[in-house]
């Protein structure tokens, strides 16, 4: 950073803007102006009392006419209007002020880059200068700076580039949230190609319309959505089935199944996976008619595997009888003259049972097999193994209903963050396992349907663990939402970060300005006439709060408004209503 002298710090010591009126306080400040200011426009003051000069921005700008206040309760515009200008003798009355909070004393900030907010409040009548363009220029711009990217320019600055702090976006976590078609994907365009064009960074999209995914550039890589159902441990498995949390019996008979399971896959007695589904089903069918069931330890799997493969002899339409058999017989075996067989398994008895609890549990693994069918893949490999490092990956999940995106997602955090604590803890034990060498921005579009407020999702659950551990392991999440205020407020107060474009509900606002401590009241007001592109930027990833404008995406466009009018004419030009209702190449 290079100190600059204050002459160069304001626009022109000649000529202050306005100066202070009414109470003030360190942290908040009235001022009278001879021209409007613009909300988020920056300036510079010089308190009476300390020659300490403060920078600070507008939240608020104001016009009073005190004129107008007496006809105000004219209802006719035109005698207003006449009285107004005989009263005002061709001069305009109105006075104009702003709010401005106060940032930051100017010499830490531009000495070290800190924010030091002043302790004493700022004498009434203080003057008020515009901040000059070279004085933001050094505040803001962090061109060739390694941790940088642009994200845009000052809006009340044109020509002062905007600069995020990419480590602080990974770390710190950060929600984009607006009204539809305010710049949302867009935004996240310009962040996330950026950071990989010019950072070599990794970057995840779960997106949820398949807008990303059609981006034109040779670092997109598509990710396919399919899990391999074997892979789900067992509390994914029933979450996707869909067991209440107090179904104790079912959980049970659940777990059971899924273990007998692993000793029926690594004994390698069935050719095939894909009879993954049959065999569970056929255990519980079973179960009904035997009414009891082996239990194995977790611990015991690879031997009962082994003695499976060896000297058991596989039914798959009666799975439980053929562990049964093979595991009585076990000490017979050589496997147990090496091996303590003596606590191999037991036997649950499970004739109370067998008319409610197995009935339920096997018509719910039924369902979850037709339902989630199409993302399900017996060959897929874990998603951190299809992640590619300096990429957009990009996971489309656009043709998947919520519940199907719920879980594919779910999954795809939990493997990413446990991938990362690999690499990062080194843990023992992860031999083999998946390990993601590099740390990862994840972005999850349509955040209110995957950690909605007000109810419980499989992917609510990895956004707050991902928030919060996130830091430690280098898995930053970004959430994107047109509808803040469906969106979990624990996942969105962990958000340090915040871009806010136009947004006008007053219950979004309310809930974005509960879980920030940088939006005001003042802020909070000028949200819905922010333009198109515009942002509010808050949080550890920028030197001060700014009002932005988002560059537009150098990328081949996204999230485009379809031109109706245009496409019905150029379709109408063209015509050939053989063809229409069916997919031509
Ligand atoms: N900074 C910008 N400069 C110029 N045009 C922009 C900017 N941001 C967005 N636009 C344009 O505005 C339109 C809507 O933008 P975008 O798709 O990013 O909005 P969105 O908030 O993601 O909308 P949705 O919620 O419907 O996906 C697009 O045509 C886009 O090109």
């Amino acid at each position: 950073m290079v100190l600059m002298s204050s002459q160069e710090m304001v626009e022109s010591y000649g000529g202050a803007i306005g100066y202070v009126v009414d109470e003030a306080t360190s942290s908040k400040v009235t001022v009278r102006t001879k021209e409007p200011l613009k909300v988020g426009e920056y300036v510079i003051i010089k308190p009476l009392n300390s020659n300490e000069e403060v920078l600070g921005w507008v939240e608020e700008s104001i016009a009073r006419n005190e004129l107008l206040g007496d006809l105000a309760d004219l209802e006719n515009p035109h005698l207003a209007g006449t009285i107004l200008r005989t009263l005002m003798f061709g001069q305009s009355n109105t006075k104009y002020f702003a709010i401005v909070k106060v940032l930051t004393k100017i010499k830490p900030l531009i000495k070290m880059g800190k924010q030091e907010p002043p302790r004493v409040a700022i004498d009434p009548g203080s003057e008020v200068y515009k901040a000059s363009k070279e004085a933001l220029v050094k505040i803001f711009s962090r061109e060739g700076d390694k941790r940088f990217i642009k994200l845009g320019e000052l809006a009340a600055h044109p020509g002062v580039g905007f600069y995020v702090d990419v480590t602080q976006i990974v770390s710190r976590h950060m929600a984009v949230v607006a009204v539809t078609g305010a710049g949302k994907s867009n935004t996240v365009t310009v962040l996330t190609t950026r950071i990989v064009k010019e950072k070599n960074g990794c970057v995840l999209i779960f997106d949820m319309h398949g807008e990303y995914s059609r981006l034109d550039a040779e670092y997109v890589n598509v990710i396919e959505p399919k899990l391999d159902p074997t892979k789900l441990d067992a509390d994914s498995f029933s979450k996707l089935i869909g067991l209440s949390k107090d179904a104790h019996k079912q959980e049970l008979y659940l777990r059971n199944v899924l273990t007998l399971w692993k000793v029926i896959e690594n004994s390698n007695v069935v050719e095939s996976k894909e009879k993954f589904f049959r065999i569970l089903q056929n255990m519980l069918i079973e179960l009904m008619h035997t009414k009891e069931m082996p239990v194995i330890h977790y611990d015991n799997i690879a031997l009962a595997a082994q003695i499976l493969r060896e000297y058991g002899k596989f039914n798959p339409t009666t799975p439980l009888t053929s562990i049964k058999i093979a595991l009585k017989n076990a000490n017979k075996t050589k496997v147990c003259e090496k091996n303590d067989c003596s606590d191999l398994y037991t036997v649950i008895d499970a004739k109370s049972d067998v008319n409610s609890a197995i009935p339920n549990l096997l018509v719910k693994i039924q369902d979850a097999e037709q339902k989630y069918k199409e993302i399900f893949d017996f060959d897929a490999s874990d998603v951190v193994e299809r992640i590619k490092p300096a990429s957009l990956n990009v996971m489309d999940l656009h043709s998947l209903d919520e519940d199907m995106a719920d879980i594919i997602v779910s999954v795809s955090l939990k493997s990413i963050l446990n991938a990362r604590k690999r690499k990062v803890l080194g843990e023992a034990g992860s031999k083999g396992k998946a390990v993601l060498k590099v740390p990862i921005l994840l972005v999850l579009e349509e955040a209110h349907i995957l950690a909605p407020a007000n109810r419980r999702t499989l992917t609510k659950y990895w956004v707050s663990r991902i928030t919060r551990e996130g830091r430690k392991f280098g898995v930053g999440l970004v959430m994107v939402s047109q509808r803040p205020k469906g969106l979990d407020q624990d996942a969105l107060s962990q958000a340090n970060n915040l871009i806010v474009l136009k947004l006008v509900e007053p219950g979004d606002q309310r809930h974005v300005q509960a879980s920030s401590e940088g939006l005001s009241e003042e802020l909070v007001k000028h949200l819905p006439s922010l333009s198109v592109g515009e942002a509010l930027v808050l949080g550890p990833l920028a030197p001060l709060p700014a009002i932005v404008k988002v560059d537009h995406a150098e990328i081949k466009k996204v999230g485009q408004d379809i031109d109706a009018v245009d496409e019905w004419e150029k379709y109408h030009a063209t015509r050939d209503d053989e063809e229409w209702g069916t997919w031509e190449e």
